[in-house]
């Protein structure tokens, strides 16, 4: 299995990179919020899907070979970059900004027409995404069992979530968390996640090839 990718690079450097790298994420995101809801006649969509293959052409023109991996820093800053619920390159992601508040990971995240499952409502894969996430990152640990209790409908719009490790027994920690609105809970989740055994093992010598 692949593992964490060691790179060598100051505060500094991820600071810049971060610059460089967000503005482009949040013009796809706002690009795929437009994709869904534009009205332009079809001429104008044949003119604006060439001005877009132009520009993936342009970031096509160099890139990694496979996926962007979980990177890290000597400090232990970590770059999952690529992750689809907080990877600052990954425009799937709403982006999740989770911090931490006392014992518990919390997140307030605002999920647009991109996210629609039943009509005005948040699509349930979506709820399990960020719910998986958020407790993954909770454990620090792989999900082994996750179960979800969609109580009533989220509506898209400004969602908050939580999660906390409420038990742990060797590798296995028991985790709850909820998702919400303004109006109260909408999902409860509860998982059991799996800590590896080893973490963090690989330097870039160890890397497998592309
Ligand atoms: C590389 C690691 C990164 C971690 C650092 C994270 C960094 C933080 C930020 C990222 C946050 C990401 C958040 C999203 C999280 C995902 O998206 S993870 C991706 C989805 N999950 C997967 O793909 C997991 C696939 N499954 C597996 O890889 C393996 O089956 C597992 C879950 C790692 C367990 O394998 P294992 O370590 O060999 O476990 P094993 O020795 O058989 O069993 C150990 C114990 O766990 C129990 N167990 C095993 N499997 C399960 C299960 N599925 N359900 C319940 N209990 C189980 C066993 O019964 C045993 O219990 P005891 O007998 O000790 O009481």
């Amino acid at each position: 299995m692949r593992q964490f990718v060691f790179e060598d690079i100051t505060s500094e450097e991820v600071a810049r990179r971060t610059g460089v790298y967000t503005p482009l994420t949040d013009s796809v995101r706002q690009l795929l919020d437009a994709a869904i809801r534009t009205e332009v006649d079809p001429d104008t969509i044949r003119a604006a899907g060439e001005l877009i293959d132009r520009a993936t052409a342009m970031l096509r023109s160099a890139q990694t070979d496979g996926p962007h991996g979980v990177r890290y820093t000597a400090d232990g800053t970590g770059m999952p970059w690529g992750n689809p619920a907080i990877g600052i390159r990954n425009a799937i992601a709403p982006p999740m900004v989770v911090t931490r508040d006392g014992d518990r990971l919390v997140a307030d995240v605002v999920l647009g027409a991109a996210y629609e499952g039943p009509p005005g409502l948040v699509h349930g894969g979506i709820c399990a995404l960020l719910l998986d996430h958020i407790l993954g990152e909770a454990a620090s640990a792989m999900t082994g069992t996750l179960t979800l209790r969609y109580q009533r409908a989220t509506p898209l719009g400004a969602v908050h979530l939580e999660a906390e490790v409420v038990a742990t027994a060797g590798r296995k920690l028991t985790v709850r968390g909820s998702m919400s609105d303004a109006d109260g809970i909408t999902v409860t989740a509860e998982g059991i996640f799996i800590a590896p055994r080893l973490t963090m093992t690989e330097r870039p010598d160890d890397r497998e090839g592309p």
